[in-house]
């Protein structure tokens, strides 16, 4: 039997999703790639903490341990910000690895960067994760620009808002408590004034207009809003009203660069997104042949962002060498 070496960078929400859905999912891998994917180690910060469901042996705090792998092929990336997650993506395509990152904060900033270097190397990297979790929103996106142009696009792009204004409104939850539950669920950032001041909207759609545009919009002029503003009783005139606030972000195509905008809207029920609830995300695309495409799901959680990382892995069918199992598990044990 023949293996496909992998290595995961963070164990936590994300991460765990991603050691889950390779075990669970293993023979549709195994299918797919032509040899099972083995994870061969996991990185964490604190090396102390118990971590139910994983080999002891896997974990380490050293990212020199992963960079020692031989053979490695696909590094899974799932920690929070910018810096060490670079670095360490940066010497992990140096190394010949396909990268697969869930990381928008980094992505947002870097992604450009890191998929020239990653195309010098001639290896891959995936980002799926990093937009709309489970929804298939950048692959949806790259397959319509084979032929068409995008000219605008429009969505809700925050899991944690969006289930947050939902519990205000279907069950009365205090802001307060609505987020507490979003954290408990694993939606929300590490630090969930991202979510709620619409900076996690923002970096997903620097994402998507770099994507679709080939430029980020400037936003200087319109800001970012998020959902602070917004009162429970806001929200409950809004429904005696029928109508929802809901956190829209979107971008369009203007002969003077990207025009953007970040802010919660009041919609009514004859409006697309009206009717999506909880912590589903939906965008919808306007593109010149295909006209306005919607892609809808899971926008935040465990097992939805594992999936578009999964997924990516996936996409690497015929790219990766398979190797004999090793004694890789003994490689730093110790
Ligand atoms: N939660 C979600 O639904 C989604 C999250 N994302 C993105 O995925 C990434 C991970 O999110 P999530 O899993 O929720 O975050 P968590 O906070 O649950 O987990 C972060 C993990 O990263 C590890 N980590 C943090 N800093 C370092 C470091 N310097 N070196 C090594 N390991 C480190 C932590 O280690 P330790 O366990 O030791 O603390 C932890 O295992 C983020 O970038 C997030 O924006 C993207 C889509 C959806
Ligand atoms: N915190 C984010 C997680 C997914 O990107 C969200 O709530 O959307």
């Amino acid at each position: 039997m023949t293996v496909i070496k992998a290595a995961l960078l963070g164990f936590g929400t994300v991460g765990q999703g991603v050691y889950e859905a390779i075990q669970t999912h293993s023979e549709q891998l195994k299918k797919l790639l032509g040899a099972s994917v083995s994870v061969e180690a996991v990185l964490v910060k604190d090396i102390t903490k118990e971590r139910p469901g994983v080999p002891r042996e896997l974990l380490t705090d050293n990212f020199n341990d992963i960079l020692s792998i031989p053979d490695l092929q696909i590094v899974f990336e799932a920690i929070v910000g910018v810096e060490p997650a670079l670095g360490y993506l940066k010497q992990s395509i140096a190394k010949g690895c396909h990268i697969v990152t869930a990381n928008k904060v980094l992505f947002a900033q870097h992604g450009n960067s890191l998929q020239q270097e990653a195309s010098r190397k001639g290896v891959t990297v995936g980002f799926e994760a990093t937009t709309a979790g489970g929804a298939p929103v950048i692959r949806t996106i790259k397959e319509l620009l084979r032929v068409n142009k995008i000219s605008r696009i429009e969505g809700i792009l925050n899991g944690t808002s969006n289930y947050i204004l939902t519990l205000m409104r279907e069950e009365n939850y205090t802001f307060e408590a609505a987020l507490k539950l979003s954290q408990e669920k694993g939606y929300a950032e590490a630090d969930p004034e991202n979510d709620v001041e619409g900076y996690d909207a923002l970096n997903k759609l620097l994402i998507l207009s770099e994507l679709a545009f080939g430029e980020k919009p400037d936003l200087s002029v319109s800001g970012v809003e998020g959902i602070t503003r917004i009162t429970l009783e806001d929200i409950q005139k809004a429904k005696k009203a029928g109508q929802r606030y809901r956190h829209l972000v979107s971008a369009e195509m203007t002969e003077h660069g990207v025009a953007a905008s970040i802010k919660p809207v009041l919609l009514s029920e004859d409006h697309p997104l009206y009717s999506v609830d909880g912590v589903l995300n939906a965008v919808a695309i306007t593109a010149s042949l295909a006209g306005t495409v919607t892609i809808k799901g899971a926008g935040a959680g465990k097992l939805p962002t594992a999936s578009a990382m999964i997924e990516d892995a996936a996409a690497l069918s015929g790219k990766l060498q398979t190797v004999q199992p090793l004694s890789a598990r003994s490689l730093f044990a110790g």
